[in-house]
């Protein structure tokens, strides 16, 4: 898959694409239904595929004081995409040249600077100055601008909704078992390993660290997880938050690993988050978190064997 970035886009294809347009925050069902329906129709079509896309939600655009809003870091985003077998995926600048085209320079746009012959979408999507084009434009002027138009009806699981503010808010309460039903696949952050106040060790937990995209979606707190260290999976115990009783400011992911021992620095892990167990406790000692954190891995081999 190759990765363009531009504030817009533009390719020098001869070969004609099919393109997903969405901001496909969370990659949920509903997301991989559009993208697969556009899959498909390239490979019969016998031409690429591609996803168009920004890295953040519009809305990050309008409200600059936007903050915990990001459930998808673009390292997952695009790995997510990539295992949908897409051959371009392109990522729009959230910039006012951008957001302010009008509906029709915006589908010009599309046909001229990346040879698009088919647009897929959502039921919802909306695209151009004040968001003012929609589906109904879209079949409307299909033809009009040489193009094949696939809106693909609201995705539900159960009857119900699935979209990424519901997960947002799913996650901002801790309530993973519904956030990964809805998403279809567990919630993870992947990164690589840094050091941290090396104190873990001494402690008697090793915990492996991750830095974090700092307006990630995600509650603080200790979670059951499995922790995926080259394919291999294992049980582990995670807490996200800014370690309180260390006064420490930033907020970073730590993860235990049950019956693990080797060294991790500067390797590529994957955890995978299950179940929220419990907020992050400021302290007043040393010997209370090592307690409580005792009690948390207890919880979690328990909750692995049942
Ligand atoms: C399962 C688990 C639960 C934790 N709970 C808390 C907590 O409630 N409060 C807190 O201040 N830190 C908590 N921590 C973070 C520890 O303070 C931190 O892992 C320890 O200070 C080691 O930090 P280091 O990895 O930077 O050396 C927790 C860590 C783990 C692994
Ligand atoms: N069971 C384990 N879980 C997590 N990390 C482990 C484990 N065993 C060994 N390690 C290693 O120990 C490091 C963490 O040690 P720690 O003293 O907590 O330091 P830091 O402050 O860098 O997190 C991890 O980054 C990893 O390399």
């Amino acid at each position: 898959m190759v990765i363009l970035e531009n504030e817009f886009v533009k390719l020098n294809n001869d070969e004609k694409l099919v393109v997903a347009l969405g901001t496909f925050d969370g990659l949920h069902l509903g997301h991989r239904a559009i993208i697969e329906s556009a899959k498909q129709i390239s490979k019969r079509k016998g031409i690429k595929s591609a996803v168009l896309t920004f890295e953040k939600p519009v809305f990050t655009y309008f409200n600059k004081n936007a903050s915990d809003y990001l459930i998808t870091p673009k390292n997952i985003k695009n790995e997510l995409i990539k295992s949908l077998d897409i051959d371009y995926l392109f990522y729009v600048k959230l910039e006012k040249n951008f957001l302010s085209l009008s509906q029709e320079r915006f589908l010009l746009m599309l046909k001229q600077n990346i040879n698009v012959d088919t647009i897929v979408c959502g039921y919802n999507y909306t695209f151009g100055k004040n968001a003012n084009g929609n589906t109904e434009y879209l079949i409307k002027n299909a033809n009009y601008f040489g193009l094949d138009v696939v809106v693909c009806d609201e995705f539900t699981i159960e009857g119900e909704k699935v979209s990424s503010s519901i997960i947002r808010d799913l996650l901002k309460v801790g309530n993973l078992n519904y956030a990964n039903k809805l998403l279809g696949y567990n919630y993870y952050i992947k990164g690589y390993v840094s050091r941290g106040k090396q104190l873990g060790a001494r402690l008697g937990f090793a915990t492996a660290n991750l830095i974090i995209e700092p307006n990630l979606c995600i509650r603080n707190g200790v979670y059951i997880t499995k922790t995926i260290i080259d394919g291999i999976e294992y049980h582990s115990v995670t807490n996200i938050g800014i370690n309180p009783t260390f006064d420490s400011k930033e907020r970073v992911l730590e993860t235990h690993i049950l019956s693990f021992t080797d060294n991790l620095y500067e390797k590529e892990i994957k955890i995978e988050l299950l179940e929220f167990i419990r907020d992050e406790i400021k302290f007043n000692n040393i010997d209370d978190l090592k307690k409580r954190i005792e009690l948390d891995i207890q919880f979690v081999k328990k909750y692995f064997v049942t």
